[in-house]
């Protein structure tokens, strides 16, 4: 947090002179107040007059000071709440996908969204108050060391004292913001679960279940929001109390302390600056609890994971030979999914990747992806292992093929691209190999054409051809693609099979289905049984297997 606040040096001055020039309004004005006081014992009308003048001074000095105090803090402030956005931004992007997959998606949501806004809120306000406070503190000490220096001493310790026990709350402070936060991941991640299923709930007439949930932790955050209110709130009045207790005990000191014929203006302004030496500390202390308690939410936010910071991922994924595996064994938790199984993949082959229903197709896909790393065994590429191959690189030579394809509110041209440049003629080169040329004459704009909210204007068999246009283009070492096929009729099914295991490059894929005089194209099939993993050429493979 020290560091973030510190990144700007100028503006953290500027900040703090903005914080330290209300100080002297405040020492001015209360002066001004017990010089007026004091024309009570010397019952003189010019005094009257000079000190009515001095107080309206301070007064208008007062109000212009506090709008120079603003001007000087504002930049500041947005500038590092904009600071801490970015980065935490930064951070979530540049995660691996491994310790991305770690929380769910809303719950980043909820901590850009949630999370900064509260610190936005209550961080600098608390800042404010705590540099005042302090200022306050510290000036005030020093003229009540010159007023009187013993009064001075006494103050001394009993901020001291109260220091100590506020600190006493601090933990349940943090404990308590802490629990706000996750109540608002929580909350966020309920809530934009119930939008997203909210047609099928409707069509199964369960949305009131849901509404019930979404209330229930409505009520929960809203509950929680309240103890830490309730809970900083006691903590400032009990040291409010504290402050009052130590006022009278004052009062009763500079009392019983006047000599006979004493100044009342001095005597006033001695009980001003002794109280201004516990008020403050007495508002200081729980704002100390707050700042720490948000400071430690954005520090978590902030925090860089071990997995992105990995520094043995040095090598680049080069595929030109093989992918071995050799005794690999993986579980997730108590559930074993491979044993010891051995495979080796080789460059340009396709790959049809079979096995009952949870025994493990998409686990291989993720472990030669690099989802997983927790597992025994290796994963050779072309000899070097997975675990030392920069993920980044990964991602730049392997392409995905999913049932369900994400399209980007863009045009169909990006929605290829992805956002970069290629020459025309291979954008030419990955439409036609995608049979997308037929939609592309039909759309008036052709690939300028803009695709509405994650592909709604697009047939199911559209979107899929726009993701094998993005896999052709990209000129990927490896392709792997998950039951691409599962959800479109046989015509079309039949011909995105035919496209995917046209293209030039090394395909592993996931498919139920098997088309006659297609699927034969597979040069090998890779099975998972039991946790093992045999493979057949396809010639062998169909020998043993009848389909219509
Ligand atoms: N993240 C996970 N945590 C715990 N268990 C998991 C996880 N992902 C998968 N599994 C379990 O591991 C086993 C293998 O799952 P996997 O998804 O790899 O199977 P699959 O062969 O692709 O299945 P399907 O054909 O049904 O998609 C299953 O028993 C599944 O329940």
């Amino acid at each position: 947090m020290r560091t973030l606040l510190f990144q700007d040096r100028k503006g953290f001055i500027k900040y703090l002179i903005g914080c330290g020039i209300l100080i002297t309004e405040y020492i001015l004005t209360n002066l001004a107040i017990a010089e007026i006081a004091g024309v009570v014992q010397t019952r003189s009308m010019d005094d009257l007059l000079k000190y009515s003048i001095f107080a309206l001074f301070a007064f208008i000095y007062a109000a212009l000071i506090f709008i120079a105090s603003r001007l000087l803090r504002i930049g500041f402030m947005r500038d590092t709440t904009l600071r801490i956005r970015m980065e935490a931004f930064k951070n979530i992007m540049t995660k691996t996908t491994r310790s991305f997959n770690r929380k769910l998606r809303n719950e980043y949501i909820s901590n850009l969204v949630n999370d900064i806004n509260t610190f936005e809120g209550k961080y600098f306000h608390a800042l404010l108050n705590l540099f005042f406070g302090a200022s306050i503190y510290s000036v005030s000490l020093l003229i009540l060391f010159y007023l009187d220096y013993r009064l001075a001493l006494m103050m001394l310790l009993v901020s001291l004292g109260v220091f100590f026990i506020n600190r006493s709350f601090q933990k349940r402070t943090i404990k308590m913001q802490e629990e706000v936060q996750r109540s608002n991941e929580a909350f966020t991640v309920n809530v934009s679960n119930t939008f997203s299923g909210l047609e099928i709930l409707k069509l199964n007439r369960i949305e009131d279940r849901f509404l019930l949930n979404s209330m229930k932790e409505t009520d929960r955050l809203e509950r929680r929001k309240a103890n830490y209110f309730i809970f900083t709130f006691w903590q400032g009045r009990f040291s409010n109390f504290l402050g009052f207790i130590t006022t009278i005990l004052i009062l009763y000191y500079v009392i019983s302390t006047a000599e006979e014929g004493f100044d009342l203006a001095r005597l006033m302004f001695t009980f001003s600056m002794a109280s201004s030496t516990i008020w403050p500390i007495t508002e200081i202390m729980p704002l100390f609890n707050v700042l720490k308690s948000n400071a430690t939410i954005i520090e978590n936010i902030l925090k860089r994971d071990e997995d992105s910071e990995k520094t043995d991922e040095v090598m680049q994924y080069a595929f030109d030979r093989d992918i071995e595996i050799r005794n690999l064994s993986f579980s997730y938790e108590d559930k074993i999914v491979l044993k010891d199984a051995n495979l080796k993949i080789e460059k340009g082959k396709k790959y049809l990747l079979k096995g009952s229903s949870g025994a493990g197709k998409s686990t291989l896909i993720n472990l030669l992806s690099k989802v997983h790393e927790h597992y025994q065994g290796e994963i050779l590429v072309d000899g070097v292992n997975l675990k030392q191959i920069r993920e980044d690189s990964f991602n730049e030579h392997a392409s995905f093929i999913y049932q369900d394809v994400f399209l980007f509110e863009d045009t169909i041209r990006n929605n290829i691209a992805l956002f970069r440049e290629y020459p025309e003629a291979e954008m030419e080169n990955a439409v036609k190999g995608a049979g997308l040329k037929s939609l592309l004459e039909k759309k008036e704009q052709g690939l300028s054409e803009v695709i509405e909210e994650n592909g709604k204007n697009l047939s199911g068999g559209e979107r899929q051809r726009i993701s094998i246009a993005r896999a052709i283009i990209r000129k990927p070492q490896i392709l792997f693609a998950d039951e691409v096929t599962s959800a479109l009729d046989e015509t079309l099914g039949r011909h995105v099979e035919d496209t995917i295991l046209s293209l030039d490059t090394t395909v592993i894929a996931i498919s139920h289905r098997f088309y006659k005089g297609v699927s034969e194209k597979y040069d090998y099939v890779i099975e998972i049984v039991n946790g093992g993993i045999t493979l057949k050429t396809m010639e062998a493979y169909l020998e043993g297997v009848q389909y219509e």
